[in-house]
């Protein structure tokens, strides 16, 4: 059993799993993706899993693939932007060194717009962006030890700033607010 070292939270296009590789490498340690896991673990991309089985299902992949992580990945951990969504993996966050990486609209669209990869984006782009950070907000913030705005900086400003938050912190958890 083995904790990571920080999990990365934030609505998509906050730059979790760009930064996420980054702050591994600065850290020397490894980096994991809950989606790539669900993915590897599926066979399929995320988009097909939402349109063959359905969010529901895809949600249920997620939580199992996060609370294995937690429990055996020791580097830098990535989350979907929807995984806060279940209360199991909230409360699960709440022993972990947890940074919120957040994002304006405006931002946050720019970088997703012509990726298709995102179902839930899919059709109206900012609209659909605007509806989930408005809801997940509160989310972020109840789990969040750290919140580090993005915009208009370099992911490897971002994971500077990131590692030092990790290297400022002692045993998980302790850098809670
Ligand atoms: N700080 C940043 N500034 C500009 N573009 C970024 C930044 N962080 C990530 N990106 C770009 O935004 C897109 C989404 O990044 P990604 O890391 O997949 O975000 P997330 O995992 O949070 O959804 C990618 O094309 C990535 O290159
Ligand atoms: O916000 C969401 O509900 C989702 C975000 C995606 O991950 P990123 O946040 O890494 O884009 C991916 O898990 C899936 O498309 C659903
Ligand atoms: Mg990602």
């Amino acid at each position: 059993m083995s904790a990571p070292r920080v999990v990365l939270i934030g609505p998509p296009g906050a730059g979790k799993s760009t930064v996420g590789t980054l702050v591994a490498e600065l850290l020397g340690v490894t980096f994991r993706d809950t989606d790539t896991d669900v993915e590897t673990e599926t066979g399929s991309v995320i988009a097909d899993i939402f349109v063959d089985q359905g969010e529901v299902a895809f949600r249920r992949l997620e939580r199992a693939a996060v609370r294995r992580a937690l429990t055996e990945h020791p580097g830098v951990l990535a989350l979907g932007g929807g995984a806060v969504l279940d209360a199991d993996t909230r409360r699960d966050l709440c022993s972990q060194h947890v940074v919120f990486l957040d994002v304006s609209l405006a931002d946050a669209a720019r970088r997703v717009g012509l990726d298709t990869s995102r179902p839930l984006l899919l059709g109206n782009v900012r609209g659909q962006l605007k509806q989930l950070m408005d809801a997940r907000r509160p989310l972020y913030g109840e789990v969040a030890s750290v919140v580090i705005s993005t915009d208009g900086r370099e992911p490897a400003d971002i994971a500077g700033e990131v590692v030092r938050t990790v290297r400022g912190t002692g045993p998980a958890g302790e850098h809670r607010p």
